[in-house]
């Protein structure tokens, strides 16, 4: 079993690189299904396990892809006879993967997709998805674990979302490209990947305007094409960063984040005493040793991120007093405080609130990580603990984090992954009994 090993209390220090964005470059990849013609070239790619997860699912529909690790460079050739139909195994491990219907029934005018995975984070409907299929005329049938969506031709329509979903809007924006006439999507989510999908799809012949704001428009044509695009930098491992920083006192120069995308972050990191400089090559984070409390909605953008919902609530709980967070995105992303709890954590949840009561001692302790941003979360903590933390499950930090525990280690951290343990010096923690009261080498 493979296991982060992390012994805390050490300030980061020095400068970290942030990767192109996982959430926005799934999309992207996508995207690549409606070029009929040319080659779709994304740079700046991270090389995460979720962006292999897209590419294998692009391979089975028949496009061709090309990574270059190195380069961050991806290639993929949609201009060939396309399959229309992904199985359960090529879908089950990412949330993302829905997000093929959308551009393979604009293309193909069929879509056969199972029912998707991910991670755990609340039950996370589709129906957004399905109901804006619809009313771009797809008829859409759901058996045996597939969902069926089929069309003559799709037809731009007038649609409003109930919520502001991320994916819903993606899978929207992609299908109306090649509609007949103009959809406009009302309540349309405005997170910065957005803008990206509508900056890919416009380069490749489309016509969407009004991404980023609450009302997107698009003018369907009759075909997309290749085209060239460099992919943000991404902000929630941004975000990440610039917590790690906090959290242990530190200070981190965050290279390539970029401060417009994470400014309800840094709000409430200044509102609860760390100081934050912005440079041209990305974000000066210093620790303080007293947090000032704050209460924190994790929202829709602009509203703070869920997606740094966990890693946040480990720097409220080190504050000196009671922090709020209230999750207003998914119902079931507190999974990462029971693990906390072990740590030395005390809170309570009440229904989309979490009460958390600081200043907290975090000690070190064996934690799981049930998701990609929970496990974030648990290794932050570990750095900010005395003593040996284990996480287990690093392989869900795969998923939107490149080489993360070395970038720690680069930034000071004493951190290890059991399966390379070699490189590295520190040692798991041996059994209670015997460790009473010595620290490990
Ligand atoms: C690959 C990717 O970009 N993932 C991000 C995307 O996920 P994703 O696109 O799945 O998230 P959504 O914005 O769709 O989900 C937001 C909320 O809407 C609900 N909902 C969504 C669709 C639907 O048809 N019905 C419905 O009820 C969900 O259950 C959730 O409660 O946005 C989330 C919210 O910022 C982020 O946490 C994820 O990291
Ligand atoms: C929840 C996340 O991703 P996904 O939507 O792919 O599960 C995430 O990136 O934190």
């Amino acid at each position: 079993m493979e296991k982060i090993i992390i012994k805390g209390g050490r300030p980061l220090r020095g400068q970290v690189t942030v990767e192109g964005s996982k959430n926005a470059v799934l999309p992207l990849q996508a995207a690549a299904i409606l070029a009929v013609q040319g080659t779709v070239t994304l740079n700046n790619v991270p090389p995460v396990t979720d962006v292999q997860l897209m590419n294998r699912l692009l391979r089975f529909l028949n496009l061709k892809t090309a990574y270059g690790e190195k380069q961050r460079q991806l290639v993929i050739n949609g201009s060939v006879p396309l399959s229309s139909e992904a199985p359960f195994e090529y879908v089950n491990q990412m949330r993302a993967s829905l997000l093929v219907m959308g551009p393979l029934l604009a293309r193909t005018g069929q879509a056969r997709i199972a029912l998707p995975g991910g991670c755990s984070i609340g039950a996370r409907p589709i129906d957004l998805h399905l109901a804006g299929l619809r009313k771009l005329g797809a008829t859409i049938k759901q058996d045996a674990g597939f969902i069926d969506a089929r069309c003559d031709h799709l037809v731009g329509s007038r649609i409003t979302l109930d919520f502001p979903s991320v994916g819903a809007t993606e899978n929207l924006m992609m299908a109306a490209t090649m509609a007949e006439g103009i959809t406009t999507i009302e309540n349309a989510a405005c997170e910065p990947e957005i803008v990206e999908l509508a900056n890919l799809l416009n380069k490749m012949g489309g016509r969407v305007h009004g991404a980023g704001s609450k009302v997107i428009r698009i003018q369907g044509v009759y075909y997309l094409h290749g085209a060239e695009y460099t992919v943000a930098p991404d902000r929630i491992e941004a975000g990440t960063w610039m917590l790690a920083a906090a959290v242990t006192n530190g200070d981190v120069i965050v290279q390539n984040a970029a401060a417009a995308h994470n400014t309800s972050l840094i709000a409430k990191l200044e509102e609860m005493g760390v100081t934050v400089i912005k440079q041209e090559d990305g974000i000066r984070v210093l620790g303080t040793s007293v947090l000032i409390p704050a209460s924190v909605k994790a929202m829709p953008y602009p509203g703070f991120p869920t997606d740094l919902q966990p890693q946040m609530t480990v720097l409220q709980l080190l504050a000196n007093g009671t922090s709020t967070m209230e999750e207003h995105v998914f119902e079931q992303r507190f999974n990462h405080l029971e693990e906390l709890r072990r740590m030395n954590a005390d809170f309570q949840i009440a229904g989309s609130v979490a009460i958390l009561d600081g200043p907290t001692h975090f000690s070190g302790a064996e934690v799981a990580a049930t998701d990609l941003r929970a496990g974030a979360a648990l290794v932050l903590a570990g750095l900010a603990a005395t003593g040996i933390t284990q996480v287990r499950n690093p392989q869900c930090l795969d998923r939107g984090y490149y080489d993360f525990y070395q970038k720690l280690h680069q930034l000071g951290a004493q951190i290890d992954r059991l399966d390379v343990k070699e490189k590295f010096k520190i040692k798991p923690e041996q059994p209670r009994q015997e460790n009473k009261g010595s620290e490990p080498e």
